[in-house]
């Protein structure tokens, strides 16, 4: 049995640069990732089985396409390995912006290379990430980077190792696809030196459709020791950077709202 932690992914920032033919968008991002999430389970077994448990299992219960099965059927077609037996506990909430769904593919591609000895840098492997969708190159990766094209020309950079973090997601679920659809078409500029003073670009298309989202991130910001406050990815969870734990965890009583999920991390 062998298991792999699919840790949550954040945009610390995320500029969105412009709209693609092919119906993507061009970015320009700094990628990082936390101590916090998921947990996939692996070992061969006779006939393929997968089972989600854990907080957030419910919000999957209807879907059969999900990413794990995915990333393991197109790991078969290119390794072969024959089956599996697949446990997946949903720590992360879905559809928010720290790429649950992305972190939970590459888990299940670093635990099926690490079962088959296939190298983790096979090219093969990023070829079946990018596939699966733009997040999951970098979730892979697993490491601070700054991402381009639609996220998956990736460029490791130094990240900010230990930095507390605290999580906040205001329980709803916000589609991608339509927060991209309405973002409005204006290039604001590139990442530049300092990604920590940049910003996110899919925060006010965001915020049209869930009006909370301006909740989270005055509630985060107004917080004592935060450094950084500011929505992940296409939302809804926002995420603040603090300079001491202790400063984040007073975070995290001071912003607990009914319905509201929150985490305390820390950056890897
Ligand atoms: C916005 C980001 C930032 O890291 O994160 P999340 O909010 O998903 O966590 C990602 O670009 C999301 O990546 P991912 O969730 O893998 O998206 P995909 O499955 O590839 O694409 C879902 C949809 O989002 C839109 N999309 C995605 C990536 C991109 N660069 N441009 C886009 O326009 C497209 O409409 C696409 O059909
Ligand atoms: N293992 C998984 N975990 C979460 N979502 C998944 C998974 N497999 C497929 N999905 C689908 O991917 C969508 C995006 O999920 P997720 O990766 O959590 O969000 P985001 O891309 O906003 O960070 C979900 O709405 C769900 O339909």
């Amino acid at each position: 049995m062998l298991t792999e932690i699919a840790r949550a992914k954040l945009n610390l920032a995320l500029h969105v640069r412009a709209r693609r033919p092919d119906g993507y968008h061009e970015l320009e991002t700094l990628f990082a990732f936390v101590e916090q999430g998921d947990v996939l389970r692996l070992a061969p077994a006779d006939t393929p089985r997968f089972r989600v448990t854990g907080p957030f299992a419910a919000a999957l219960a209807g879907e059969g396409d999900n990413l794990v099965t995915r990333a393991a059927a197109r790991f078969a077609e290119s390794f072969g390995g024959g089956a599996h037996a697949i446990e997946l506990e949903k720590h992360l909430p879905v559809a928010s912006g720290i790429g649950g769904g992305s972190a939970d593919a590459a888990a299940a591609l670093r635990a099926l290379a690490r079962l088959h000895i296939v190298p983790l840098d096979d090219p093969g492997l990023f070829a079946i990430a990018d596939a699966l969708g733009s997040d999951v190159p970098a979730c892979l990766l697993g490491k601070t980077a700054i991402g381009k094209g639609r996220g998956e020309q990736l460029q490791p950079v130094t990240g900010m190792p230990g930095t507390p973090v605290l999580l906040v997601n205001p329980g709803v679920a916000v589609s991608t696809a339509e927060v991209f659809r309405r973002w409005d078409g204006v290039d604001r500029g590139p990442l530049g030196g300092d990604p920590l003073a940049g910003r996110n670009d899919l925060e006010a298309p965001a915020l049209a459709i869930a009006p909370v989202i301006g909740e989270v991130l005055a509630a985060l910001a107004a917080q004592p020791g935060v450094t950084l406050a500011r929505m992940s990815g296409s939302g809804a969870t926002c995420f603040a950077l603090f300079e001491t734990v202790e400063a984040c965890a007073a975070a995290a009583v001071a912003v607990a709202r009914p319905g509201w999920w929150s985490a305390e991390t820390r950056l890897v």
